[in-house]
């Protein structure tokens, strides 16, 4: 076995506790093959390794998970702030999305990577266009993936419409599996006031059809909802239950507005909620029950959104603002506390993804991050729990792996040139918001 050691930290359980351990990872099978003390790892592995990781004064965590978010949006991180959603989305983001080219996707999805390994995350889920160019990133840069190319129909004729739909089901079917299986697929609707009825209801059965999961922007925002109750009579969750879009594989983000029979029919169907705390409070979209949906037995992961409405890809920000505004939503401070984030960031999202990793135990996918706690403010550590909800920062990471590999060593990206990559991003969005300004 090929065996890469993570040495002299302290380790995060699946169960919350956390120990000193060592962790052996087969590289051969991008596997955990033992957790525990160094002479029974050396005990059930045998061997020496063969590569070291020295985790010691750090905390050994599963890879965290970006459940959701638009990468290539990077680009345009601080070009349009302080709208909600719906004027931010048609008078600044829409028409600037007009002028994207396939290579500027690249760019960005290149930088949002590389600030998602410098921050522990080893796994995320992106709706966005060119997806190939995102897939061939994914690749290179070595994390894991469930991507869809977004489908938009309104203000579309119907033929264009129809390749929308068409486009997310080919990306959905040919691009599952790559990068040896680490990326996977979804068919990505927008929204349920985005896609036309007939459009969601054919690419949902095509998607099915196809055994791929379905992911899109649901209950977000009241000026979302408030058509659809009036229009159909029925709430959002309800009309995509009658479109055959709720199911364990299935995974929303927002979940904003829910109430509580929405709550129980997601819990009922096994649909997966993506709280979003740090767009909800910029584009002031509202404050999810996030606590009733965990209570209610709704698997809840994190996202960051886009880049544009956070404005960083830093999953530490999303656990400290997913705990701070969870006991504000339940007027309780004991709601949401650290350990629920922290689930929330690693096993909530890797289940709500239905992609491996999100555990440290032997056996699962050796996706990992050691968190550097010799810093002031992680300084005393009473609780490292605590400190990954409410002080740790993206930038405390050490060391990333994702599939047995490291893609970060000491902080410095191994799987990307992060000088280059920074200087190319750069010079495509301030070519993008040139080709903007003279559309
Ligand atoms: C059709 S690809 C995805 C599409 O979604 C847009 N987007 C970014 N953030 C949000 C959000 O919070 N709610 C809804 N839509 C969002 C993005 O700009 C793309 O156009
Ligand atoms: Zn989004």
């Amino acid at each position: 076995m090929n065996q890469l050691r993570v040495s002299g930290g302290r380790v995060l359980r699946p169960d919350g506790r956390v120990e000193r351990a060592d962790v052996a990872v087969d590289r051969d099978e991008g596997t955990i093959r033992a957790v525990g003390a160094p002479t029974d790892v050396d005990d059930a592995v045998g061997g020496a390794a063969d590569e070291t990781l020295d985790a010691s004064g750090s905390l050994v965590i599963p890879g965290l998970v970006n459940a959701h978010t638009h990468i290539a949006m990077t680009l345009l991180r601080g070009y349009a702030d302080d709208k909600p959603l719906d004027p931010w989305l048609r008078e600044d983001i829409w028409p600037a999305e007009a002028e994207l080219t396939p290579d500027d996707v690249e760019a960005g999805a290149e930088l949002g990577v590389l600030e998602m390994i410098r921050s522990g995350t080893t796994a995320f889920a992106d709706m966005y266009f060119a997806m190939d160019r995102v897939a061939a990133v994914v690749d290179r840069a070595g994390l894991r993936a469930r991507l869809g190319h977004g489908v938009v129909t309104v203000g579309k004729d119907a033929a264009d419409a129809r390749s929308d739909v068409e486009e997310s089901l080919a990306v959905a079917r040919e691009l599952d599996g790559a990068a040896d299986g680490r990326i996977r697929t979804a068919f990505m609707p927008h929204s349920l006031t985005t896609v036309g009825e007939e459009y969601l209801r054919e690419g949902v059965a095509e998607a099915r059809e196809a055994g791929v999961p379905v992911h899109l922007h649901a209950n977000e925002t009241t000026d979302e909802v408030e058509p659809i109750v009036d229009e159909r009579g029925e709430r959002p969750v309800a009309y995509a239950d009658d479109l055959d879009a709720l199911g364990p594989d299935d995974f929303f983000a927002h979940g904003v507005h829910v109430d509580e029979t929405e709550i129980d029919r997601l819990a009922a169907t096994g649909t997966a909620v993506v709280h979003c705390p740090a767009s909800n409070m910029k584009l002031a979209s509202g404050m999810a029950p996030v606590q009733r949906l965990r209570e209610a037995g709704v698997t809840v992961a994190l996202g960051t959104d886009g880049a544009a409405s956070n404005n960083d890809l830093d999953v530490f920000d999303e656990m400290r603002d997913a705990a701070m505004l969870g006991k504000l939503a339940a007027d309780d401070a004991s709601a949401v506390p650290a350990g629920a984030v922290v689930e929330m960031a690693t096993a909530g999202g890797a289940d709500a993804l239905g992609l491996p990793g999100g555990r440290i135990e032997p056996g699962a996918a050796a996706d990992l991050a050691v968190v550097d706690l010799d810093a002031p403010h992680l300084t005393p550590v009473h609780d490292p729990v605590s400190h990954l909800a409410y002080a740790a920062r993206g930038s405390d990471v050490r060391h990333t792996v994702c599939d047995g590999e490291i893609l970060m060593r000491d902080r410095e990206v191994l799987t990307l040139d992060a000088a280059s990559v920074q200087e190319r991003a750069a010079t495509a969005a301030s070519e993008l918001v040139d080709r903007v300004e003279s559309a």
